[in-house]
């Protein structure tokens, strides 16, 4: 059965029948290849049972917890979308049961972050503050994308987690750094997390982690509210509106808008989504148009006809300049004040 999922889904259905009568053989995979029929994957992922082995929920016998109740929880915000995909908040998990759960999995967590030019100096407290509350117990690998390897602070890392450096050139645009995130996580999930890790995490660096950030977030395709625009209708969301960019969005049309500063999911899903992006972004350039958000718009698209199966509330993505409200009951994750004419290659200091 293995070859079952590296077929793509669209051909599933006509070949489900012959997996059905027996285990597809290695010839027969090419032979339905050279019909035009399946296509093996490009990407050799580590570990194509992955989302089999996930799925299984075990949880330990004689774990005692709070009974979860069917008539009482979170009144004041939506914990679900209307395509049944769980909107994450504080109170509607246990991080008892998520834990007893996942952490027997021994799952390899892959996190990227890009430090390029003078964001270098996000790092240190984005690294530090992630080892108090980002996964912790399980396996993380981060992959640091920098022009200034000189410059990556040496941050005492528990066991179990590592860093590699992967050395990428800087830019004097910062829209451009921020788009080809897309390119270069597409290229090294081929190169080297594909065949690494079972979940991804892309993450911005100007941020710091202040409550936990737990296996509550993993799932097949992981988006964040952005904290920006979560009490606005999506007429007010600044999607794509200019027809000529590969990222436009028709007015009428939206869930909810997105923050470009995290992605999470299977490699493979993620691998899809930047793919998907970086094509986009390649496509608009080709015709001389800028997304009004860089990839956050082409993002945002993808995740209106692609939607995630998970998401994660503005808990998980907020800004240190906003104050703290009745929904967020806890801060978990957020944006740092920038001096943006300070760190940005291409932005004017006001006289
Ligand atoms: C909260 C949120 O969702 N933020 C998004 C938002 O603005 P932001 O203001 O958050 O963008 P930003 O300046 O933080 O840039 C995004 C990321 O690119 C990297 N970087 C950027 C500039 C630079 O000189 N060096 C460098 O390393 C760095 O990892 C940074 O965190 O819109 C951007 C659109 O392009 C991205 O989608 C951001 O993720
Ligand atoms: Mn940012």
């Amino acid at each position: 059965m293995r070859f079952f999922t590296k077929i793509r889904p669209s051909f599933t259905l006509p070949l489900f029948g012959i997996v059905l009568l027996g285990e597809v053989k290695n010839k027969d995979v090419r032979i339905l290849e050279v019909l035009g029929l399946c296509q093996q994957d490009p990407v050799n992922f580590r570990r194509e049972n992955c989302s089999c082995r996930t799925r299984d929920m075990l949880s330990p016998q004689g774990l005692l917890y709070k009974q979860p109740s069917v008539l009482k929880g979170r009144t004041n915000v939506v914990t679900v979308t209307p395509w049944l995909a769980p909107i994450v908040w504080e109170g509607t998990f246990n991080p008892l049961i998520v834990d007893s759960i996942y952490k027997p999995m021994h799952l390899s967590i892959a996190t990227t972050v890009f430090a390029v030019g003078k964001y270098v100096r996000f790092l240190r407290d984005f690294l530090e503050t992630a080892e108090k509350h980002f996964m912790v117990d399980f396996k993380v690998h981060y992959y640091i994308f920098t022009d200034r390897r000189e410059d990556v602070p040496a941050v005492v890392l528990a066991p179990g987690r590592n860093v590699t450096i992967i050395p990428v050139p800087g830019s004097n645009r910062w829209q451009e750094i921020s788009s080809r995130r897309m390119e270069m996580i597409q290229t090294a999930i081929e190169n080297q997390i594909g065949k690494e890790a079972d979940y991804i995490f892309c993450l911005d660096v100007d941020t710091k982690f202040h409550g936990r950030w737990g296996a509550e977030t993993l799932s097949r395709l992981v988006a964040t509210i952005h904290p920006g625009y979560y009490e606005h209708t999506h007429e007010h969301y600044p999607y794509e509106r200019r027809p000529a960019s590969r990222a436009y969005i028709p007015a009428g049309e939206g869930d909810y808008y997105y923050g470009g500063a995290t992605i999470a999911g299977y490699v493979r899903d993620v691998h899809k989504l930047t793919k998907y992006c970086r094509e986009q972004l390649e496509a608009d350039a080709a015709n001389s148009i800028e997304a009004a958000w860089q990839e956050e718009s082409h993002l945002n698209r993808y995740l209106l006809y692609n939607k995630p199966t998970k998401i994660l509330s503005p808990e998980y993505l907020w800004q240190d300049f906003k104050a703290k409200n009745n929904e967020v009951q806890i801060i978990r994750f957020s944006q740092v004040n920038k001096n943006y004419a300070e760190v940005r290659p291409n932005v004017k200091k006001r006289k």
